[in-house]
C-alpha cells in the first residue's frame, strides 16, 4: 500500500490515495500503521475518496484506531495533498467529512480552512449534563475540582484554563478527563493559558491519540471558548508546543490558518 506522510505543526498523519475505493482497513491495522515501533508511526490515517456532495471526502482515524470525524491539522494536510497531486484541481474547494463540509483554501505553503461554526449543545458535543451550555463546569478528579468548557468542532472538546501550564499535570489528568463520564464518546481534552486578549498558549491530550504537539480542532475550540468568556476578540495566536496557528472568526465561522507539510513517501505491506 503506498502512503504519504505529513504534518501540521508536528501533529502527523498517513495519508493513502484510495481514490478507486479498494482499501478497507481494520481497527487493528490502522492501530498497527500509526505504531511507531511496529509501523509506519502517526497521530492518525487519513483516506482519500471521491465525494457524490463535494469535491473530495476524508475518512479519519486516530493513532489507536478509532474514527473520528474531523481532523484540524489533518484536514490542511489533507487538503495540500489532494492539490498537490491533482486529485483536486482549485486551490478552494469543499471536503466532505463525518463532521460535514469543511472547506480549505491553499495559500503558498499554508492552508486556511473554514472550519465552520462551534455548536455548544451539550447533546451535540456529546456531555451528559443537563444545561444550555458547558462553560465553567466542574468535574472533580481524585478530589480535585476542575472548572472545564465543553465544545464541539468538528469533534467534543473539553477546556481547562491553568494558571501555568508548564506545571500542570496534564499527563495525569489528561487521560482521566478524556474518558470522564460527563463524556458518553469520551473529549479531547486542552489545557490553555491565555498570554493576553490576542495571545493564548495550549496543549492537548488528544481522544484517541494521548499528547499530540498540537491539535486544530482543539486550537479553534479554544478560541472559541475564549471569545464566548470575552477574553479574546476576533483574531487570536495560539501556541501550540509544535508551533503557531491563527484562529479568526468572520462572523461565527471559525477560519484557521497553519502549515502542512510532506515528510515523505512510502509504500508498506499490510
Ligand atoms: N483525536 C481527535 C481527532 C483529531 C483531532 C486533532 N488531531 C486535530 O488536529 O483536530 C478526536 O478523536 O476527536
Amino acid at each position: 500500500m503506498k502512503f504519504v506522510k505529513m504534518q501540521g505543526l508536528g501533529n502527523d498523519f498517513i495519508i493513502v490515495n484510495d481514490m478507486e475505493e479498494k482499501i478497507s482497513l481494520i481497527k487493528e491495522q490502522i492501530r498497527l500503521l500509526c505504531d511507531r515501533h511496529f509501523g509506519i508511526g502517526a497521530d492518525g490515517l487519513m483516506l482519500v475518496r471521491p465525494s457524490k456532495i463535494y469535491d473530495i471526502k476524508m475518512l479519519f482515524y486516530n493513532q489507536d484506531g478509532t474514527e473520528a470525524a474531523m481532523c484540524g491539522n489533518g484536514v490542511r494536510c489533507f487538503a495540500k495533498f489532494v492539490y498537490d497531486k491533482k486529485i483536486v484541481k482549485k486551490n478552494q474547494f469543499d471536503i466532505e467529512t463525518k463532521a460535514g463540509k469543511i472547506s480549505p483554501e491553499i495559500i503558498d505553503d499554508k492552508v486556511q480552512v473554514n472550519m465552520g461554526r462551534a455548536d455548544f449543545n451539550p447533546q451535540n458535543i456529546p456531555v451528559d449534563i443537563e444545561k444550555n451550555k458547558i462553560m465553567n463546569e466542574i468535574l472533580s478528579i481524585n478530589g480535585k475540582n476542575i472548572v472545564f468548557s465543553s465544545v464541539l468542532v468538528g469533534v467534543p472538546h473539553t477546556i481547562i484554563e491553568v494558571e501555568n501550564l508548564e506545571r500542570y499535570p496534564v499527563k495525569d489528568l489528561g487521560p482521566l478527563i478524556e474518558k470522564h463520564r460527563f463524556f458518553p464518546f469520551g473529549t479531547n481534552v486542552n489545557f490553555v493559558e491565555a498570554l493576553d486578549s490576542k495571545e493564548i498558549k495550549m496543549v492537548t491530550w488528544e481522544r484517541g491519540v494521548g499528547l499530540t504537539l498540537a491539535c486544530g480542532t482543539g486550537a479553534c475550540a479554544v478560541a472559541t471558548i475564549m471569545r464566548e468568556k470575552e477574553k479574546i476578540k476576533d483574531r487570536v495566536l495560539i501556541h501550540l508546543p509544535g508551533g503557531d496557528l491563527v484562529i479568526k472568526f468572520v462572523n461565527e465561522d471559525i477560519f484557521m490558518l497553519g502549515p502542512a507539510k510532506q515528510v515523505y513517501k512510502g509504500e508498506i505491506n499490510i
